[in-house]
């Protein structure tokens, strides 16, 4: 098993721990997570971060704050004094926020951004022995053939030729990982979009990339090598038709977690243009869907466990 969660039973069964699947690490006294700026020896990770229940995950720092201050609210956890420290404060790679159960990490763009931060995350969890902790990454993400401003939930990433599937090198040999998400978490997820009724929310398949640009078939990079027919034509294949959204972290995510989803607002509709253009408001505005979507079902969950 290379996920960092125990894949041993089924997900109704209670205390599913965190797993690491590193004999190495046993023999280390303590534990520096570099890019975190935490470390075992002066953390109390059981003390400090034992009750996570919950993970999210984006690339932008001001977006993971925003999260954290938008689902204190919501869960009627606010800080009088509105105060949510970065609990990563020293290092500028990764900013880190918690509330109640609630973690809230950015990972910066792309793929190796996304499995540092993840490799730390994991060892995390596990160092304070959390159990039945769900991840979800609100993201962002081009549309194809989506009003802007859309939700995809992900089934499945798919790599830039439409495989479902995470390569990397290991060793000079190139491993291959699946990349498959919980099903059932994101049949899960599009529910909680059905019951708000305030945006459009869809499941598909989500092509992960390894640039924004050429990677992405967009004509504005400082290069492309290709005509406006050829990238509509990549675009319009028709795997494209079940692959309604392109971003640049959902494979590796799903190959290195169990019980993850990943929740991506659509910024722009690809066959039309490649720019950025829609006003920082509305950027903004589209952002906030995917962390409203993920703060009702958080919230469901909450109101179940109390339940039992
Ligand atoms: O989580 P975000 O919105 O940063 O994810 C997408 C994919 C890339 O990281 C980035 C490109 O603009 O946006
Ligand atoms: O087009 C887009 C928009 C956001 N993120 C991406 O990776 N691509």
């Amino acid at each position: 098993m290379h996920s960092g969660f125990s894949e041993e039973g089924n997900r109704e069964q209670c205390e599913r721990p965190i797993c690491v699947n590193n004999p190495h690490l046993e023999s280390m006294k303590e534990d520096i997570l570099y890019h975190l700026n935490l470390d075992t020896a002066s953390h109390d990770f059981p003390k400090q971060f034992g009750d996570v229940k919950f993970v999210c995950v984006g690339g932008s720092p001001w977006r993971m704050k925003s999260f954290t201050e938008y689902i204190a609210k919501e869960l009627g956890l606010e800080d009088p004094k509105g105060e949510y420290p970065n609990i990563c404060e020293g290092t500028d790679r990764y900013a880190m926020y918690k509330v109640g159960p609630i973690l809230s990490i950015s990972h910066g763009i792309g793929i190796p951004s996304m499995s540092v931060m993840l490799h730390e995350l994991i060892k995390l969890l596990y160092h304070a022995r959390c159990t039945d902790v769900t991840i979800v990454r609100i993201g962002t993400s081009g549309g194809i053939g989506l009003q802007p401003g859309t939700v995809v939930v992900t089934k499945q990433s798919v790599d830039a030729m439409f495989l479902p599937r995470f390569e990397q090198v290991v060793l000079g040999k190139t491993v291959v990982r699946s990349t498959e998400l919980d099903v059932e978490l994101a049949e899960e997820l599009l529910q909680c979009g059905k019951e708000l009724a305030e945006f459009e929310t869809v499941i598909g398949n989500t092509m992960c990339t390894l640039d924004f640009y050429e990677g992405q078939a967009r004509l504005d990079g400082a290069f492309c090598s290709y005509t406006e027919e050829e990238k509509q034509n990549y675009l319009s294949k028709r795997a494209c038709s079940r692959s309604p959204n392109i971003e640049m972290e959902s494979s590796v995510f799903a190959a290195m977690c169990k019980l993850t989803a990943v929740v991506c607002v659509t910024l722009l509709d690809r066959q039309k243009g490649d720019q950025m253009s829609s006003s920082q408001e509305v950027m903004h505005s589209y952002q906030q869907r995917p962390q409203i979507l993920t703060g009702h079902y958080i919230k469901k969950k909450l109101k179940t466990f109390k339940n039992i």
